[in-house]
Order: structure tokens, then sequence, then C-alpha cells
């Protein structure tokens, strides 16, 4: 007897290729793992036009044979025949997406180049349609040597024609098949533009257009500075468009702090509501509005489809210390917040590329450093320009983003050398389409981010402030005595103050860096409120954070504050989250170690320099 014929789905992840196969098989499927891998096996049974039945089975999607992930291995294998009890397929069907056709045709190619009798499927025509791009299966055919069949699987669409194709494969003249590309990746990529441009039949003034972007955006050379422009006029707004809105919110919690003075008699609740409640939390609310632009930016950089050009030129730049695309989108989340940007990682499938971006998520600026950047920045840097709409204070902040992002490079660097030894794997991603960023969705994900930072302020900065106050303002000072001094948190600074002064740190940031251990936003709230209590000790008239800073800090000590914040990891929930995903304590402890030693180091250098140059 002999054995059943067999076929194989193979191609890019999204291909449409269990919709073929439900199209094909009519989803007669059968499911169960490959042997040895939780890798799912689905096969099911479809008849050829003379009859006999193929039995079909549906491969994970694959970017190429060179396996980055246990799914890319499996499809390696069954398809070049070593899978251990899998017959070697008697017909391979690469299946395309025609909308994504240049990207697809890289691993297609590698496919083709087996020699095995192949038939390709030119799936999602109308998705490729829809986008105006009409496409010449017999131009395609005719550059890959092998037969090109155009597809809807969804609608069931060419798939007659794709099974009579399927039934003459084993016919095709294995040896006259033209070489159809070269074997280097570089090669490859290159004959896929040649071939995707030679296919297209027709394509509307849009799909040009969009196209012609992406000659520009994704440009070699031209696509990285674009990219950095972007980000350097985001930086610019976070300034310049905030500071009305921030003036307003600033303004608006200085009246309730004077509405509560005048309607309560003095005393520790009064204290409590306007030295912890208002003047602290008051602190970092007004930051809203630079979270609120800082979003806006980012989500139009998602909705527009120009995020995953970002991640495609970050790759490149990315391979250089020894990371892949694959990290950018988690790296790019932890701007937002490192713990969502640190689970995000569970989609790379190397363990040491997994662990190095885990050790370097926390140094990218997530949103809980801006409160902190912009009142340093607001108090001590002028509001100048430097240039032709260029402000300096814009400058300084994405110097500070840069800086860490530069710092989490390095680090990366480093790691994939020591630690985390490995090399860079290659990475293909799918472009979507550009568009509008539809002005609802946006107005939903603002409004979600906003959410978010408020909630925080209601609850972890909350507790925190207040458990702060509470520290600060008992026992009570002697009269002559300073309130600070006499307080619980005043003795704890004072000991933390003698590790943190060599950095010229000085007693009032030796406080308040303890606290911002639960959110780093709590500096700020920390700041406002020892200040708030020190300042009614002393019966000074009530005053803004600002003018306190600019009248108790040197420059020297202000740059090197925000030099410790580019680094140092003030976030236990950030520690947590390392602790779950690494499974154990290990990674985490070296996480805190090798971050605060940075800070301690960078936040000393940037002191004892400033100092010298005479700032
Ligand atoms: N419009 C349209 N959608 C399609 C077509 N083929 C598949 N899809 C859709 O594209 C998406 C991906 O299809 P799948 O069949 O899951 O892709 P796949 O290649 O099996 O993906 P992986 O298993 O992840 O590698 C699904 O939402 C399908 O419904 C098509 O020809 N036209
Ligand atoms: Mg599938």
């Amino acid at each position: 007897m002999t054995r059943l014929r067999t076929a194989a789905l193979v191609g890019n992840p999204n291909a449409g290729k269990s919709a073929l196969f439900n199209a094909l098989t009519g989803a007669r499927q059968k499911i169960a793992n490959y042997p040895g891998v939780t890798v799912e096996r689905k096969a099911g049974r479809m008849f050829l036009p003379s009859g006999e039945p193929v039995e079909l089975i549906d491969l994970p999607g694959s970017y190429s044979l060179d396996p980055a992930s246990p799914d890319e291995e499996v499809t390696r294998q069954v398809v070049q025949g070593d899978f251990p009890g899998e017959p070697v397929p008697d017909v391979l069907v690469v299946v395309v997406d025609a909308a994504n056709l240049e990207q697809h045709l890289v691993f297609a190619q590698e496919l083709i180049a087996l020699g095995r009798p192949t038939v390709v499927a030119l799936n999602m025509v109308d998705m490729a349609e829809r986008d105006g791009l009409v496409l010449d299966a017999d131009a395609l055919s005719a550059a890959l040597g092998v037969p090109v069949i155009s597809t809807v699987a969804v609608r069931k669409r060419g798939i007659e024609a794709l099974v009579e194709a399927m039934g003459d494969a084993e016919k095709q003249d294995l040896s006259a098949r033209h070489e159809v590309a070269g074997q280097s990746l570089p090669e490859r990529r290159l004959a896929a533009r040649n071939m995707t441009r030679g296919a297209i039949l027709s394509e509307d003034s849009k799909h040009r257009l969009h196209a012609k972007l992406d000659k520009v955006l994704l440009h070699p050379w031209l696509g990285p500075p674009i990219l950095f422009a972007l980000l350097f006029i985001i930086f610019q707004a976070v300034f310049a468009w905030a500071t009305p809105f921030a003036d307003a919110l600033d303004g608006g919690i200085t009246a309730l702090i004077g509405l509560v003075e005048g309607a309560m008699p003095a005393g520790v609740v009064r204290d409590f509501i306007t030295e912890g409640v208002l003047t602290g939390v008051g602190s970092v609310v007004v930051f809203l509005p630079q979270i609120v632009i800082l979003f806006a930016f980012i989500l139009a950089m998602e909705q527009s489809g120009y995020m995953a050009r970002a991640a495609f030129i970050m790759d490149r730049l990315m391979a250089y210390v020894g990371l892949s695309g694959r990290s950018f989108i988690p790296l790019l989340s932890s701007f937002a917040c490192a713990i969502p940007g640190i689970m995000a990682t569970r989609s790379i499938a190397d363990p040491k590329d997994r662990l190095t971006t885990i050790l370097v998520a926390p140094l990218m600026t997530c949103s809980a450093r801006l409160p902190v950047y912009a009142v340093i920045i607001a108090a001590f840097i002028p509001a100048t320009t430097v240039g032709p709409g260029i402000g300096l204070q814009g400058l300084v902040l994405f110097g500070l983003y840069v800086a860490g992002i530069v710092g989490a490079m390095v680090a990366a660097l480093v790691l994939r050398r020591t630690v985390a030894k490995g090399g860079a794997s290659g990475f293909i991603m799918e472009m979507p389409r550009y568009q509008m960023p539809p002005l609802r969705d946006m107005a939903i994900g603002l409004w979600q981010r906003a959410w978010v930072f408020l909630r925080r302020a209601g609850t972890i900065i909350f507790i925190a402030t207040i458990a702060l106050w509470v520290l600060l303002s008992f026992p009570k000072a002697e009269p002559g005595e300073s309130q600070i001094d006499a307080s619980i948190a005043g003795h704890v600074a004072d000991g933390m103050h003698v590790i943190l002064s060599p950095i010229g740190f000085n007693r009032e940031i030796s406080l308040a860096i303890i606290p911002a251990m639960a959110a780093r936003e709590v500096a700020v709230s920390a700041l406002a409120t020892t200040y708030a209590v020190e300042g009614a000790d002393e019966e000074e008239e009530a005053q803004g954070l600002i003018p306190r800073l600019q009248a108790g800090w040197s420059l020297p000590t202000a740059l090197a504050f925000l030099a410790w914040f580019v680094f140092a990891p003030q976030c236990i929930s950030t520690i947590a989250v390392a602790k779950r995903e690494t499974n154990g304590w290990k990674w985490p402890i070296f996480m805190l170690v090798y971050l605060f030693g940075a800070a301690y180091v960078f936040a000393g250098l940037t002191y004892w320099s400033a100092v010298a140059l005479g700032l």
C-alpha cells in the first residue's frame, strides 16, 4: 500500500494559511500536538481533481527557514523532511499575502529554492485591491518559476484553481526550474522588490502615494533622521503646548489651598489637607497636560501606521547592540510604563534576547519620570530658545529621553557580551496601511491614558505622599527647632544624606527618593510636601514648589538629580514584574544593583562636572 499523499501550507504569519486550510478541507481537521513540542499539528483531508485524497497540514507561520522560535523550528523541520515521523510533504503550498507581497516573497523564495513541487497561493487579493493594487499572477509565476494562483481564502475564491495546480504540481519539471533568487537574505529582498514591481498590473494614486511615503520613511539613510526629528518635535510640544494648561491647573490648586485655609481653623487637619493632599498630590496632577500631549503624539504615530515603520527602522539600529526589532515594541511600551513593556517581552522567543530586553526596559523614560523632569527643568532651565523654534527646555527634555535610550543601548551591548551572550536574530514585520488617525479612537486612547495617570495620583501617589507627610509632621518640633529636624522622616533623611551628599544631593532629595520607590512621581509630591511642612514651620508665605527649588538648590544639584532619575530603578512594581517574568530574584536584584550603581555614578559625574564648570 502506498502512503497517503501529503501537502503542506506554509508561509509568513497571517498570510491566510489557516483560512485556506479551512477552504480546502472544509475544516475537517484533526488537531494534535507535534510530538515533543507544544506546537499544534493541524491536519485534514482534501481531494485532488483526480479524486485522490491528500493529507493537508497547516503549518505555523514563519519568516524564514532560519528558526527563531519553536513554531518556526517545526515549520523548518517539516518542510525539509527533518521532522521525526512526519513525511516530507509531496507538495508545498506557499501562501503569500498580496497586500504585503514584497515581504512575503522573501520567505517564498527560500521555500521555492528547496526544489520541491510547489504552488504559490497569492492570497488576500481582495485586500490588495481594496488598497488600490492589482497584481498579475502570471507575471509573478514567470518570475518565480512555479504556478501562482490568486485566491481569497475567506470567500473561497480561486480554491478550485489552486486544487488543480496542486494536482499538477508533482508533474513539475524540477530540473527546469530556473534559479528564483540568490541565496543570501539581501539578494532575496532585492529580488522580492523587483518581482513585486514587475507583477503590478495597476495601482491607484493612493497606493502609489503610500508606496512613495514608505520609500522615504523607510529609507536606510533618511528614515532614522526623520524619526529622530519627529521625536524632537514631540518633546518641544510637550513643553510649549502644555504650559498654559499646566499654569491654569496650578492656579486652580493654589486657589483651593487658599479656600481651605480661609475656611478651616489652623491645626493638624488643615495642614494635612493643604500640605499633604493639595500641595503634595496637586504637584503631580499639574503634569496631566504634558502626559496627554505626549500620548497624543504616540497614539497618532501608532494609528497612522507610522509606528510599525519606526520599529522597522529601529531593527537595523538595534542589531548593532545585539537586540532585534522584536524588542522594539516592548521597549516602546516602556515609554508609557516599564510594566506592560516587560510583559510584552513574552513575544520574544529567544530567552537571552528577552532577558536583555527586560533588564534594559526600565531605562526607557516612563511617563512617571515626566513630572520629575518637568518640574526640575521648569525650575532650572530658562525658557529661552536656542535657535528658530527650538526651546531650551524641550531640548533638555529630549536630551534626557535620549540619555535613557543611549543608556539602554549601552547596557544591552554589555549584557549581550556578558550575562546574556548571543547574537541578534533577523526580523521582518508587516506594515499596516497608512491612514488618518481616527479621532474617536484617539480620544478614547487619550482618555484612558489620562485616567491611568489620575488614578495613580489618587491611589499610590496619594498614599505615599500622606505617609511621608505623617513622618514629616511627627513628632512635633520644640519651639525654635525646625519641624524637619525633629521628624522621623528627617532622621531617616539625615542617614541617607551621608551616602548621597558626595553626589551633590541635599537633604530634601535624600528625603524624597525613599517614598519615590513607590512611584517616581512621588519625588515631586514629596518635595512639595517637605517644603510645605518646612514653610509652615517658618511661618513663611505659602510659596510654590518651583521658587523653593530655585532658592534652595544649586544648578549642579538639580542636574545631578535629573541624571539620577535617568537610571534609578525607582519603582517597586517594575521589580516585582521582573521577578515574575524571570521566575526568581536573581535578575531583579541584578537589575536593582546595576541601575542604582549607574544612577549613583552618573549623578556624581554630572554633579562634579557641573561644579568644575562653575555652573
Ligand atoms: N480579506 C481577506 N482576509 C483573509 C483572507 N485570508 C485570510 N484572511 C484573514 O486574515 C487573517 C489571518 O488569516 P489566518 O488564516 O489565520 O492566517 P495564518 O496564515 O494561518 O496565520 P498564522 O497561523 O498566524 O501564521 C484572518 O483574520 C483571516 O480571516 C483573504 O483572502 N481575504
Ligand atoms: Mg494559522
